[in-house]
């Protein structure tokens, strides 16, 4: 059994207790010892210790997960980590359904009712929210953030920092490029340019007003 940190205990943070507690209950894998967040003067939230800030994680001898929404940031965060020479935790979920010849990278979160299928590629430190859908051989790249109920079809490629919002669709074979943002609810029928942000049916380029993207 490892012991855990989640690093970022706003809500995305919060998110992963439960799937923290529900692998530890199951499989013994990890353990959760508490979070890491400069930001908190609390001694816990949701009675989950507060640790310290980021830069404890070298002086534990602790996994690590990250639990901050902003696909930029979760890069960043792996990289101190790894510097820092500590191994990320993945976290897949009983209750979530993995094909064949699928892969899964280190420190993703796949929570209950996520579907990876047959042939489906996902990166390091993904996060899978719930009723989520990678279809088969799709990609899902490093960082990625699948808000609830975002599905990919066959084939598609998932660039790297993507976020895609809450209950989007991208259609099979098309590629959405890196760090692009898909809107809550957008069904995208083309290809997307890295850094694009897309709204709507069919998804159309927008631009970011207040920037809040996993809002
Ligand atoms: C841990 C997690 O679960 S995180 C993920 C969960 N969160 C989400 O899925 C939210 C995804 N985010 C969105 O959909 C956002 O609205 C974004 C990123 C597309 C745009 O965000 P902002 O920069 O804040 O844009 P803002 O809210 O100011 O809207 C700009 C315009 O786009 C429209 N718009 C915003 N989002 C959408 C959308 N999803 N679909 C259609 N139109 C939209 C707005 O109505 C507004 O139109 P207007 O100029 O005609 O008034």
């Amino acid at each position: 059994m490892r012991p855990l940190v989640i690093l970022g205990s706003g809500g995305l943070g919060r998110q992963i207790i439960g799937l923290a507690q529900d692998v530890e209950r199951e499989s013994s894998a990890v353990k959760l010892l508490g979070f890491l967040d400069g930001g908190v003067d609390e001694p816990d939230v949701w009675g989950v210790p507060v640790l310290g800030g980021d830069d404890q994680l070298g002086e534990l001898d602790a996994d690590y997960v990250i639990g901050v929404g902003l696909p930029s940031a979760r890069r960043r965060l792996d990289m101190m980590a790894t510097e820092l020479g500590r191994e990320p935790a993945t976290l897949v979920h009983s209750a979530a359904w993995l094909g064949l010849h699928t892969s899964v990278g280190a420190g993703s979160l796949i929570f209950e009712t996520a579907h990876v299928v047959a042939g489906a590629e996902v990166g390091r430190h993904v996060m899978m929210e719930v009723n989520t859908f990678a279809g088969h051989d799709s990609r899902i790249s490093d960082y990625v953030l699948m808000a609830g109920g975002a599905s990919v079809g066959a084939r598609a490629v998932i660039g790297a920092e993507v976020m895609l919002g809450i209950g989007s669709i991208v259609l099979g074979d098309v590629v959405v490029g890196d760090r692009a943002v898909v809107g809550a609810g957008a069904v995208v029928t083309k290809d997307v340019p890295p850094d694009a942000v897309v709204v709507g049916i069919p998804a159309k380029p927008t631009r970011l007003r207040r920037g809040r993207i996993t809002a």
